[in-house]
Formats: C-alpha cells, structure tokens, sequence
C-alpha cells in the first residue's frame, strides 16, 4: 500500500474513533446527570480499574498493555471532566514526582494547583479547594514520609486511591564539561539515591552538592546559572529548558515512589482486589500484649497485613505510639468488618481502595 493509501485508512479509522468517543461521552453525561441527582461522586476508581482489566484481556496487540491503560486514563479523566471539572492539588512544584503521579491518574486535561507543602495539600482538599489531593507516601529505597503518615491521623480526609511511579533521576546541565560544573543542586534524598553516579563522574573535581526543596527547584536554578547542574526528574529539565546529559542515573533502577489520592467523603465500591488503611489508637498500647492481641485479630480472619507504622501519640513526657496499618481487602469484607465493629472507638478507617501492586 502506499502512504497515501495508508494514511486514509487512518483516517477513516480516526473518523469512527471520533464518533464513537462521542457517544462514549454522551453516556458518560447521563451517569454524569444520574450521579448528580443522587449526590454520588463522580470518580469510580474501582470502575476504572475493571474497564481497564476487560481491555487488557481483550486487547490482542500490538498495543502495548502500557499504552492501552495511558490512552483509557485520558479518556476517563476527559469523561470525568464533562461529568463535573476536578481540581487536582498536587505537592509540587510543577514538574515533581506527585505531579507525574497525578497526571498518570488524572490525565493531562484536568486542573491542577501545585502546593507548596504535603500540608497545603491536604488543606486544599478539606477546605474544598481542590476535589482531590495527591500526595506522597513512601519510597521503596527510603521508607515513609511522616508529614503524610502524621497529616492522615490529623486531618479527616479519605484515601480514594494509590498510585506508584518508578523513580528515575536525570543529571541536566547547560554545560558540555563536568570539570566545569561548580555545584550540583538537587534534593538531599536524590543525592543518596544517585551516590554511585555521583562518585564514578565527580570524583576529584570541585563541584560543591547543593540541597534544595526540590528537584524541580534544582531543575530552575540550572536553567538560570549556567556552570551548575541538577539532578531531577526528566519532565522537570525539559519543562525548565535544561539540556539532559544523563538519564536514569539512580543507583538502583527499582527506585519506586507510592503515592495516596486524597479526597473529602470519599467511598469505593470492592472491586475484588483492594487495599484497606486504618489508624488505631489502642488503648494501654504498652502493655503486654495490646498490640499482638489487636493484630492477632487479622491473623485469625486470614488477612494479610500489608504494612505497620508507628507514630509518636505525643501525649506528654512519654513514649507511646499510634499505629497505621495497611491490610489487603476492602471495609465490607465480612472479616474486616467483623475488626472494625469490635473497634469503633480506636480503630479510624481511612479508606478501601484498589491495590495497584
Ligand atoms: C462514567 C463514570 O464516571 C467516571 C468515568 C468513567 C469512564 O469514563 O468510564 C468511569 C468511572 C468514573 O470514574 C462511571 O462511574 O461509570
């Protein structure tokens, strides 16, 4: 066939393509309408996670599942949007981690507000400024992040969702020359995270490491001095015009960040493979026994605790802790039903949610 040939069909396919996003959407719109008129949310993370699961195990190539799954999450975020604008508040700056963990669920079409803390985050969702925050939660290389651990037990926001990035660093500098580099800006966990790159290409040279807030701040600040470098994510160079000398340059490529989407009121459907977050305030939680007793009760009902934190009650001179933990599961499984009914008092469910991992 020829070019020309191939193109038209092409287009006939976009042409049908067009047609049928349409009335894709005209559906979406009446859900939109019926959603509205029982004051439901409008985001089905559960219902996504199953249209995806059918087109995978439909899709016969040679799209990629990859692919697949990035050109359904547009099409849900631009379905979502007509059913009702969302606003997104993201820990930024533009261009971080969150923001890549943001977009990867929300799509490029919805709004989004960059916050300057993991607290402004949260305060952007409770005050209704935004529908939804994102905000991050642990690395598999560095552990949990408190502020969010901590914000989860003060404020009263729900998770509606979890989504995890792998993490790559990029090295972005104006200059051709590493002798010439004078400093290396970036965050202090990323310069742990590229230590091997650091001292295979600097060792005996002067650059001075520089830790900023961010490594989009990094990114910015090689932009506008031209004999430094950063390390940052690679959106971040390209969105402040910096040239990218290396990619991945982390010293283990299994670097990978998780992430919680935040919302007010917020309930998932089971979709048969969730994640369930609870906060428990035991109480004497230092005496013999209160912990292993209370987590004795998901061993008993067979269910698999995922994750266990501690987080200083800060109640005086003392050391006492509160507890998050992650179980797999959803809050209207039976079992874990039959937990949070024996503790309505000190057990706070955060939200069942899909487990992406
Ligand atoms: C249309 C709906 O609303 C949203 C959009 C979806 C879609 O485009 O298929 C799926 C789930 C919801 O996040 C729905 O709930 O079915």
């Amino acid at each position: 066939m020829t070019l020309q040939n191939l193109r038209d069909q092409i287009d006939s396919l976009d042409d049908q393509l067009l047609q049928l996003l349409n009335q894709r959407m005209n559906f979406v719109r009446q859900v939109g309408e019926l959603k509205r008129s029982t004051n439901s949310i409008i985001y089905r993370p559960e219902r996504e996670r199953q249209i995806l699961d059918r087109m995978n195990a439909l899709n016969g190539g040679p799209l990629s599942e990859s692919a697949l799954e990035a050109i359904f999450l547009e099409i849900f975020a631009a379905a979502r949007n007509m059913e009702l604008p969302e606003r997104v508040a993201f820990l930024g700056p533009e261009g971080s981690f969150t923001h890549q963990a943001a977009e990867s669920r929300f799509g490029a079409v919805s709004a989004y507000m960059a916050q300057p803390t993991i607290r402004s985050v949260f305060e952007s969702v409770e005050t209704g400024r935004a529908r939804f925050g994102v905000v991050p939660i642990e690395n598999n290389q560095e552990g949990v992040v408190n502020e969010t651990i901590d914000l989860l037990n003060e404020k009263n926001l729900m998770i509606a969702a979890e989504a995890e990035i792998a993490v790559h660093f990029t090295f972005a500098t104006q200059t051709d020359n590493l002798a010439d580099i004078t400093h290396i800006y970036s965050k202090d966990i990323a310069f742990r995270q590229c230590s091997k790159f650091l001292n295979d290409s600097f060792d005996g040279l002067q650059a001075e490491m520089v830790p900023v807030e961010s490594t989009s701040k990094a990114a910015k600040m090689a932009a506008q001095q031209p004999r430094t470098a950063a390390i940052c994510s690679h959106i971040a160079a390209k969105l402040f015009g910096v040239p990218v000398l290396f990619d991945n340059i982390e010293d283990s490529n299994l670097n990978r960040t998780r992430f919680l989407l935040l919302a007010k009121d917020f309930r998932n459907e089971p979709s048969g493979r969730d994640k369930t977050t609870l906060i428990a305030r035991l109480q004497n939680s230092n005496s013999p026994g209160v912990l292993a007793e209370f987590l004795q009760e998901f061993n008993a009902r067979g269910i698999n605790l995922t994750k266990i934190e501690s987080r200083p009650l800060r109640e005086g001179a003392t050391f006492r802790y509160w507890f998050l933990l992650e179980c797999e599961g959803h809050a209207d499984d039976p079992a874990l039903q039959e937990i949070l009914n024996h503790h309505t008092a000190d057990v706070k469910w955060l939200g069942s949610y899909v487990r992406v991992s």
